[in-house]
């Protein structure tokens, strides 16, 4: 999916997400549009007559129908959820192509029989309305195939044909400046919707983003925590949490100071999201204390893996600098969630496992 290069790399995934629901919604709505102005242009076609249809019937559907068949397509595709479809913007692109074949289709034939310049703007100003939609979705780039393609080969038929170029360029002049200031101005709001995004996402980031580690905060923890019990009560699929807290992490600060202490609590957030699974979620807690929640996971499991988190970090001491390497231990409580209880009282067991792996002698795993 296109994201603009003023998006961070990191907000680009939710940037493509908002861009998807935006093109579809705004699919649907410009084939309802299109429906009902082709409805419309067409059935007054039916009550007064349509010259071009009469003269020349092949060149009269081919130009009108196209937009209304697109559209239809595209509703239907919408409203029956066929299973896949996953392409709004490719019938965006049709609708609009369809639409600008059928306008300037129609200019060519109007403009050779003295068209009545009032209904050529009017055409034209559904080109320049269209093309601010499509600016406003994806910026300039946006419009540029859906209006350039019709607009150069209008320009190249009527050439053709033996039209003047300084004629074609007065009589078009006053669409190229309208369109041109619509499509300037829904830029400038392209523009700002791109920046409020970024700005959205990185307060949404310091409310439950931990800025030292990367990991959650206790904030974000605490709603996951409250989801997983919903999912719980809805699914009865158990979960567990482990409370870690570093083992005298107060010496590392004390001797290497505090820098040296960032720098381990760092790595240590590194090797708590490599030692466990994807779906599993790991957030700093306090100071020196972290939480980890395991979806979809029994006592054993929660053993399993906080032995495994155990070891990650006794069996590898951490490099601080051009000192010597400087071994830092865990204690670890676990609970299991008991399908009554509130998520404090869960974390209250949990940090009582821990208080008891602290009185035992510390870098060790115990379970409520
Ligand atoms: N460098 C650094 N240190 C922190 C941070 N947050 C908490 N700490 C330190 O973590 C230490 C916690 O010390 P204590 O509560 O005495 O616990 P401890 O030394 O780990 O000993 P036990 O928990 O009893 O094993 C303190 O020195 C805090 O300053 C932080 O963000 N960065």
């Amino acid at each position: 999916m296109f994201a603009p290069a003023s998006i961070p790399p990191r907000f680009r995934d939710a940037y493509a997400r908002a861009e998807r629901r935006l093109i579809h919604e705004v699919m649907v709505k410009s084939a309802w549009v299109v429906l009902f102005v082709s409805a419309i242009t067409n059935g007054s076609v039916l009550i007064r007559g349509n010259s071009l249809i009469e003269t020349d019937p092949a060149w009269g559907y081919g130009l009108r129908l196209p937009p209304l068949l697109v559209s239809i397509f595209a509703l239907i595709m919408h409203y029956r959820r066929i299973p896949g479809f996953d392409w709004p913007l490719v019938m965006l692109r049709l609708i609009s192509l369809s639409a600008m074949w059928s306008v300037f289709g129609t200019l060519v034939f109007a403009y050779d029989q003295g068209g009545d310049a009032f209904r050529m703007m009017m055409e034209l100003s559904i080109v320049s309305i269209f093309c601010a939609s499509l600016v406003s979705l994806r910026g300039l780039r946006g419009c540029l195939f859906p209006l350039f393609v019709p607009l150069s080969s209008f320009l190249g038929v009527m050439l053709y044909r033996g039209h003047p170029p300084a004629e074609l360029l007065l009589n078009l002049l006053s669409f190229v400046s309208a369109s041109s200031i619509a499509v300037l101005i829904t830029h400038v709001l392209y523009r700002w919707r791109v920046s409020e995004f970024i700005s959205r996402q990185q307060l949404n980031e310091m409310s439950t983003v931990d800025p030292l580690t990367g990991l959650m905060n206790r904030r974000a923890m605490a709603e996951r925590l409250e989801s997983e019990r919903a999912r719980y009560h809805r699914l009865s699929h158990s979960f567990a949490v482990i409370l870690l807290d570093l083992d005298y992490f107060k010496r590392v600060n004390d001797e290497f100071g505090h820098q040296a202490g960032d720098r381990v609590l760092r790595e240590i957030a590194n090797r708590l999201k490599l030692h466990t699974r994807q779906q599993d979620c790991v957030a700093r807690w306090g100071g020196e204390e972290f939480l980890v929640l395991l979806p979809d996971t029994e006592e054993q499991g929660a053993m399993t893996t906080a032995e495994k988190l155990r070891t990650a970090l006794h069996e590898h001491p951490f490099e601080i600098g051009n000192r010597p390497p400087v071994s830092q231990t865990g204690s670890f409580g676990i609970a299991v969630y008991d399908g009554r209880e509130s998520a404090s009282r869960l974390i209250a067991r949990a940090d009582q496992a821990l208080y008891m792996a602290k009185e035992c002698g510390r870098n060790r795993v115990v379970v409520a």
